[in-house]
């Protein structure tokens, strides 16, 4: 067990909703599904489990946490080095798609790490390689589990680390993710399957509002040829210190007619018409993974920033400052809104107002008014 972890010292010194409910479920051992909002601080959660099982002194990768994306993983990789006390030999290991591979195997060969953080298919390459094993593992995290599960490239191999790699009954496991549709069929499965042990508990933060409550939402009507010039008439207005927009996948067709990404195009048009004074900067899946990595490093230095994105940046992606979303491309799903307006209410203690406005064309109305619907939401209609 690890004393000493430098909470106070790096700013979490009141517990979160989730926090406050899941901490004594996970540590009496039990394995637990976390399911709460967006930001709501579910990372904090599970690595405080890890830091309360391991063992500093044992050469041995005793806790793994599986994310969907690489740009999650670093996040997590850098949370769960803040928290390692200093004197103590405690090493994280970020094995994540776009990484140096050879690297890492090297590295775990000769000096396994205490905590690896993960995607799925570079974890896997190892393991199926037998350049590590997970027998001394005592926790399994896997985050945004509904996405993974979605995943049909990362949904075997994840069956197998849960059964095959390793055993539920040899580790605690942790789920996470604000949104798990058909919780109770989830839970059920995750019995049925043996992914977890039967006494598994669901914590379950305020069901009935799957969004936090201080996000305002809004929505504005234009024609397809407008939404150019709509956006840019919202910034004006909104004149954002920190926002993201959200633009849609090209289709497969756009991309043989040779056209530009929908991405490219509305940056083009930003740079040239938008005098706000933010960085304007993209993340989407084309951008090789260094100039991915440079985007989310200028947006998280600069503090001020419009940040283009596809849904790349949906998932649990922490960017605090953020106060505006735009999705300019409505999500093709209500959980996919839900993770997207919650990349801003991020700071669990603020009550600062926070706004997510969909850009939607008439037609489009249904959709949304399907999503509050499921959400539980109001959408306003706004009129500059
Ligand atoms: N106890 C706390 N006190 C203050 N800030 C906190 C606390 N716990 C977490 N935070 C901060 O809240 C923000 C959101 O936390 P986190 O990224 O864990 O959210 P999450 O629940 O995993 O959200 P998502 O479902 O979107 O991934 C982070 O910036 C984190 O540093």
């Amino acid at each position: 067990m690890v004393s000493c972890i430098r909470l106070e010292e790096i700013g979490f010194v009141v517990p979160t909703d989730v926090q406050r409910q899941a901490l004594p479920v996970l540590f009496s051992g039990r394995d637990c599904i976390l399911h709460a909002q967006t930001g709501s601080g579910k990372t904090l959660a599970y690595l405080l489990l890890i830091y309360s099982v391991i063992n500093p002194q044992r050469s041995a990768v005793q806790a793994l946490i599986v994310v969907p994306t690489r740009e999650l993983g670093m996040q997590v990789t850098k949370v769960a080095r803040m928290l390692a006390p200093k004197p103590m030999d405690i090493t994280v290991m970020a094995l994540l798609d776009g990484g140096m591979l050879r690297r890492h195997k090297s590295w775990l060969k000769a000096e396994p790490p205490t905590i690896i953080v993960a995607t799925i298919a570079s974890l896997c390459q190892m393991l199926e390689k037998h350049i590590f094993k997970l027998e001394a593992m005592q926790v399994l995290v896997i985050d945004e589990v509904d996405f993974m599960f979605n995943s049909s490239k990362q949904v075997s191999s994840l069956r197998k680390l849960l059964t095959i790699y390793s055993s539920c009954n040899n580790r605690q496991t942790v789920f996470a993710s604000a949104s798990i549709p058909q919780h109770r069929r989830f839970l059920h499965d995750c019995i049925q399957q043996k992914w977890t042990k039967n006494d598994v508990i669901h914590v379950h933060v305020n069901p009935i509002e799957p969004m936090p409550s201080r996000l305002q939402h809004r929505f504005l009507t234009c024609s397809k040829k407008q939404r150019h010039q709509t956006l840019l008439s919202l910034l004006q207005t909104d004149a954002p210190k920190s926002g993201i927009i959200f633009v849609g996948e090209q289709s497969e067709k756009s991309k043989k007619a040779g056209n530009a990404p929908p991405t490219t195009l509305l940056i083009d048009f930003l740079k040239t018409s938008y005098g706000g004074c933010s960085d304007i900067l993209l993340l989407e899946e084309g951008m090789n993974f260094n100039l991915r990595a440079a985007s989310l490093t200028e947006v998280k230095q600069g503090g001020s920033y419009i940040l283009v994105a596809t849904d790349i940046a949906a998932r649990g992606v922490d960017l605090p400052e953020t106060t505006h979303i735009y999705n300019f491309d409505l999500p093709r799903t209500a959980i996919d809104y839900l993770h997207r307006a919650g990349r801003t209410g991020r700071k669990p203690f603020s009550d600062e107002e926070c706004y997510v406005t969909n850009i939607i064309m008439p037609e489009e109305h249904f959709v949304l008014q399907r999503y509050e619907n499921e959400l539980m939401f109001k959408c306003e209609e706004l009129i500059l």
